[in-house]
């Protein structure tokens, strides 16, 4: 096994157009691939192009190979699938003033597909490959355990801390960690002082929008100065900042499902469409981070059950889920009642 850098490498590369490798198979992010990268990549042979499991269940290739595709789906690449037309078979937002794509012929995906379409989430990208190709002589060479080792089982120091008064709470200290392969740097702002019960504990996920914008689209920027009214109230606790743009497929791939919701689709059919799971973050992060705060122990600010499942399973004891519920406008009702009928939120 090669590593977290090699991973942090590899989705480095793929942001700037650059060849990986994943178990011995090429990729090129379709994304961020130009002409003259493709023709070298497709040397001598064309590559075919590899898509995730939601986005060929969008476009209609589900029983090709099995009835609902879990995983990633190749597609042969024949002459007219050139790069403009793999954009547009990855990118979702001409999909309804273009609904026919195809015909397509789907071939078996490689060892390392799954890893792969990981890495393009990691890299904030499309999930869509060119696969098979030929990598360049710089190209980051991975195995598969290497992307699922820095995803489910990351390493995370503390780079620095420091005082930060806030309005909520003048005994607060920030604490900034670093994680082994990942470029999101996590924030941890710890409240008060230990009292000898378990901290009352909020994951936050970054929201640009909502956190900084005062987007009405979402009731983040609302939770968050809850969150921290709850745990300087309670006297003792941590909100933890995860850099988990958009459920974990970045701001612009949220944005690209704000776009998809314009059109009418809900919150998680917009995730679906793009290629993404409803939900992809991974909550083994926030447990390390409370490990390295010492606390194997929380009592949990949150209406979503995954959050407490994600912890429980990262091997962080949940003693009790708090509710939070704030910012309820009519412009997010809908997104709302959506986490609730099919996210599975309490509230
Ligand atoms: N993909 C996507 N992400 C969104 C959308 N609206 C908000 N988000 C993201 O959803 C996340 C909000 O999650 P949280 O408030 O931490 O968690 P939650 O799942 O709502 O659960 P609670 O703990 O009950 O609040 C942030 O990362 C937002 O950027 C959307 O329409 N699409
Ligand atoms: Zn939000």
């Amino acid at each position: 096994m090669t590593g977290g850098r090699d991973v942090a490498r590899a989705i480095d590369a793929l942001r700037r157009g650059w060849t990986v490798t994943v178990d011995g198979t090429a990729y090129l992010g379709v994304e961020t691939a130009d002409d003259a990268a493709l023709a070298v990549f497709d040397a001598p042979g064309r590559a075919d192009l590899l898509i995730s499991g939601p986005r060929a269940v969008t476009l209609k290739l589900a029983n090709q190979r099995e009835a609902v595709p879990t995983g990633p789906v190749l597609i042969e690449r024949t002459s007219w699938i050139d790069l403009a037309e793999a954009v547009a078979i990855a990118d979702p937002a001409r999909d309804l003033s273009n609904p026919l794509k195809g015909p397509f012929r789907a071939g078996a995906a490689p060892s390392g597909a799954e890893a792969a379409i990981q890495l393009t989430r990691l890299a904030g990208l499309l999930p869509a490959l060119f696969a098979g190709g030929t990598p360049g002589a710089d190209a980051v060479h991975l195995l598969s355990g290497d992307i699922f080792f820095t995803v489910d089982q990351p390493s995370v120091s503390v780079a620095s801390r420091a005082r930060l008064p806030i309005e909520q709470a003048e005994k607060a200290e920030i604490v900034a960690f670093r994680t082994l392969g990942d470029p999101a740097e996590h924030v941890a702002l710890v409240i008060g002082q230990p009292t000898g019960v378990p901290p009352l504990v909020r994951l936050h996920s970054e929201c640009l929008t909502g956190d900084v914008l005062g987007s009405l689209k979402c009731d983040c920027g609302p939770q968050l100065d809850g969150a921290l009214e709850a745990i300087a109230e309670a006297g003792w606790g941590i909100l933890l900042y995860l850099r988990q743009e958009g459920r974990g497929i970045g701001l612009i791939n949220k944005l690209r499902a704000y776009a998809l919701q314009d059109q009418g689709f809900d919150t998680v059919d917009a995730n679906l469409r793009l290629g993404f799971g409803d939900d992809e973050r991974r909550f083994a992060v926030a447990a390390r981070m409370l490990e390295a705060l010492g606390q194997p122990e929380v009592r949990l600010l949150t209406n979503n059950p995954r959050k407490v499942a994600g912890l429980e399973a990262a091997g962080i004891h949940v003693r009790e889920r708090v509710p939070l519920q704030r910012g309820l406008n009519p412009h997010n009702r809908a997104y709302l009642d959506t986490k609730r009928t099919r996210s599975g939120h309490a509230l």
